[in-house]
Parts: C-alpha cells; sequence; structure tokens
C-alpha cells in the first residue's frame, strides 16, 4: 500500500469533503450527524470545526472532492459513484495512479448513467451508434465504455443541459445520469442502455492513512455501518405459545434470529426480532393469525455489533 501523503501526514484531525450545496449535501450531513458527529459551524461556511470528535468537514463542489482526496488536503469524502468513477478513468486515461476509491456505498443519491436516443429511434443495440455524436459530462466513462463494445463514436462533452443537445443538433444521442426519467421525457428521449449503477459513496485514498487519522476513520466506518444497517430496520417484539414460534419466525425472512424470553412458566415465549425490511400493518395482521400477540414495533437509533 501507498504511504500517506505529506499533506496527511502533517494532520492529526480527519477531514471529510461533502456537497456545500446539491443533492448529497444533506444526506451526507444527516449520516455524518447520525454517527454522533457534530460541528462549529454555520451552513455557509466553507469549514466546520468538529466537536464532538476531531473530525472537520470540509463544504466544496462535489467535482473538488476526488482531488481533494488525491492530494491528501482531505481524507474522505461523500460523493456519487459516477463522479468518482469518471475522475479515476480520466486519471487512468492521463497515466495518473488511482488515488481515490470507494470505501463504503451509502444508499442515497441513487441514480443511473445511461445512453438514451431520440423517442423516435428504433433501438436495435450499441451498434447503431457508430460514427455518431454522443452529448455527455462522462466523456471517460462513456469511452471506457464504446471500447468496451467496440464502437467508434465521437464524445461531445458538456458541463450540464446535456438532454438539449440533440434538439440542439449537437448530438445524436446522450449519456447523461436518469433517475425518474423526467427529464429524457421532457425533451423527447428514451433511455436505452444503463451504463452505470450509481448512489452515493464515501470515498477514500487507495493509500494508507496516517496511524492517527487511520484510527479515526475506522472509528468513523465502524458507526457508518451501524447506521447503515439498521437505517431501515425495526424492532419487532411480541409474544407467542411455543409451539408456534418456529412457524411464526419463518414469517420474518429479513429478521436477525429473535432474542427469546420465556414467560408464564414456559409455555410463553417473548421474542425480540430485528427486521430490516418494512414492517406494514399487513405484516403485523400475519403475524397476529399466526398466534403473535401484543406486537409492537420500536424504531431503532444505534447499532453498534
Ligand atoms: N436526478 C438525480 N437523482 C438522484 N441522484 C442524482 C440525480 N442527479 C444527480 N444525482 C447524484 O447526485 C450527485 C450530485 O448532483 P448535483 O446535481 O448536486 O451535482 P452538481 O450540480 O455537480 O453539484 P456541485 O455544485 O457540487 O458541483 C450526482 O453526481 C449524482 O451522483
Ligand atoms: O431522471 P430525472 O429525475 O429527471 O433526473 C435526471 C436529471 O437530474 C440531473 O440533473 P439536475 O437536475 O441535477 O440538473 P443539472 O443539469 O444542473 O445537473 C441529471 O443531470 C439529469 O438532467
Ligand atoms: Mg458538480
Amino acid at each position: 500500500m501507498n504511504p500517506p501523503s505529506a499533506n496527511t501526514a502533517m494532520r492529526d484531525r480527519l477531514r471529510i469533503a461533502i456537497q456545500k450545496n446539491g443533492r448529497l449535501a444533506e444526506p451526507a450531513r444527516a449520516l455524518l450527524g447520525s454517527c454522533g458527529l457534530s460541528w462549529r459551524e454555520s451552513p455557509d461556511r466553507l469549514f466546520c470545526y468538529g466537536e464532538s470528535a476531531p473530525i472537520d468537514l470540509l463544504l466544496v463542489r462535489d467535482d473538488d472532492i476526488p482531488g481533494l482526496i488525491a492530494d491528501g488536503l482531505c481524507d474522505l469524502g461523500v460523493v456519487g459513484r459516477n463522479l468518482l468513477l469518471e475522475q479515476a478513468a480520466g486519471r487512468e486515461a492521463d497515466g495518473k495512479p488511482a488515488a481515490f476509491r470507494e470505501w463504503r456505498a451509502l444508499g442515497f443519491g441513487a441514480c443511473r448513467l445511461s445512453l438514451a436516443v431520440p423517442q423516435a429511434w428504433e433501438w436495435q443495440g450499441p451498434e447503431q451508434l457508430a460514427g455518431l455524436r454522443i452529448a455527455t459530462s462522462y466523456p471517460a466513462i462513456l469511452g471506457n465504455w464504446l471500447r468496451e463494445q467496440g464502437i467508434a463514436a465521437q464524445s461531445v462533452e458538456l458541463s450540464g443541459s446535456v438532454e438539449i443537445a440533440p434538439r440542439l443538433g449537437q448530438a445524436d444521442a446522450i449519456c447523461d445520469l436518469v433517475s425518474s426519467g423526467a427529464t429524457l421525457a421532457a425533451n423527447q428521449l428514451k433511455a436505452v442502455e444503463d451504463i452505470l449503477h450509481s448512489e452515493a459513496v464515501l470515498a477514500g485514498p487507495t493509500g494508507a492513512l496516517t496511524p492517527v487519522l487511520a484510527g479515526l476513520a475506522d472509528m468513523l466506518l465502524r458507526r457508518m455501518d451501524g447506521v447503515i444497517r439498521i437505517r431501515d430496520s425495526k424492532l419487532l417484539m411480541f409474544q407467542a405459545p411455543c409451539e408456534m414460534v418456529e412457524s411464526l419466525i419463518r414469517l420474518l425472512p429479513d429478521a436477525e434470529p429473535p432474542i427469546r424470553y420465556p414467560l408464564d412458566g414456559g409455555e410463553l415465549v417473548a421474542l425480540q426480532a430485528l427486521c430490516h425490511g418494512v414492517v406494514s400493518w399487513q405484516r403485523l395482521e400475519e403475524l397476529k393469525r399466526a398466534g403473535a400477540r401484543g406486537l409492537m414495533v420500536l424504531p431503532v437509533e444505534r447499532m453498534l455489533a
């Protein structure tokens, strides 16, 4: 593993870069906040000083986050996988060494990087793109994909409003982020190939952090794993006659093995199960029909395995 960069080696406080504004700004802060971090800050500042732990925030444009990690000016960052892979592919094409990588998928900011063509086209496959112009903000990922498909097409790099390019006659097709599909539909385009499934990720260096920073990063990752693991989880508590317990547990395939407490001289059991799926009214009614009583669904705030 590469040694820590000179910039990193000078610091004893972990530094995390997140978007100042934009789609990932709020969820990134909320996630770090639920890991017990707090900062002395005002939302419009560029630097937030960690109060509850020596972990500071840099508030920046997302495009700058991978480079800040590469230069050791920050240690971790929250950024879309799309952007991280684009910049990694760009560095590779320029012959630069890999300097950052995905450390964790964070489960928000989901979108796809898709190839889209005018709705009127009859799509027959990627070979149809040969010799055409494709507008994109992701030229490196698109270039790699075209090479894999063995297709020679020209990419037209745009930094935004990519969907309008075919209407302007600037390109024949586009390669851009799609979530609901509303922007494509509004521009009479349709997605025909998904090149990448993206979500927000925690990015970090490919090389080592110093022992002090690595200790802080480990603590943060442990907490983050706990938060992510239980984000949609609920604690389900109920009672049941002993002979019905096994069939009830079969109705909870998304639950951790339940904790059981004997009640009433052993005829009844109290169960406590951490469910990772949605615990709907319908599921509760099904459990009740199968013999469960006193069903309770509780929120789970924290978990440390
Ligand atoms: N429509 C979408 N739905 C869900 N996630 C999206 C969507 N568009 C983008 N994203 C994700 O959110 C990330 C940030 O998007 P945003 O539009 O805030 O970026 P930006 O305009 O480049 O921001 P900045 O001002 O920081 O440069 C994208 O890189 C992508 O991972
Ligand atoms: O499928 P949809 O839900 O319509 O989302 C897709 C749009 O969202 C993003 O743009 P954004 O709204 O961030 O504007 P931008 O062009 O400034 O990036 C992306 O670049 C698409 O244009
Ligand atoms: Mg940006």
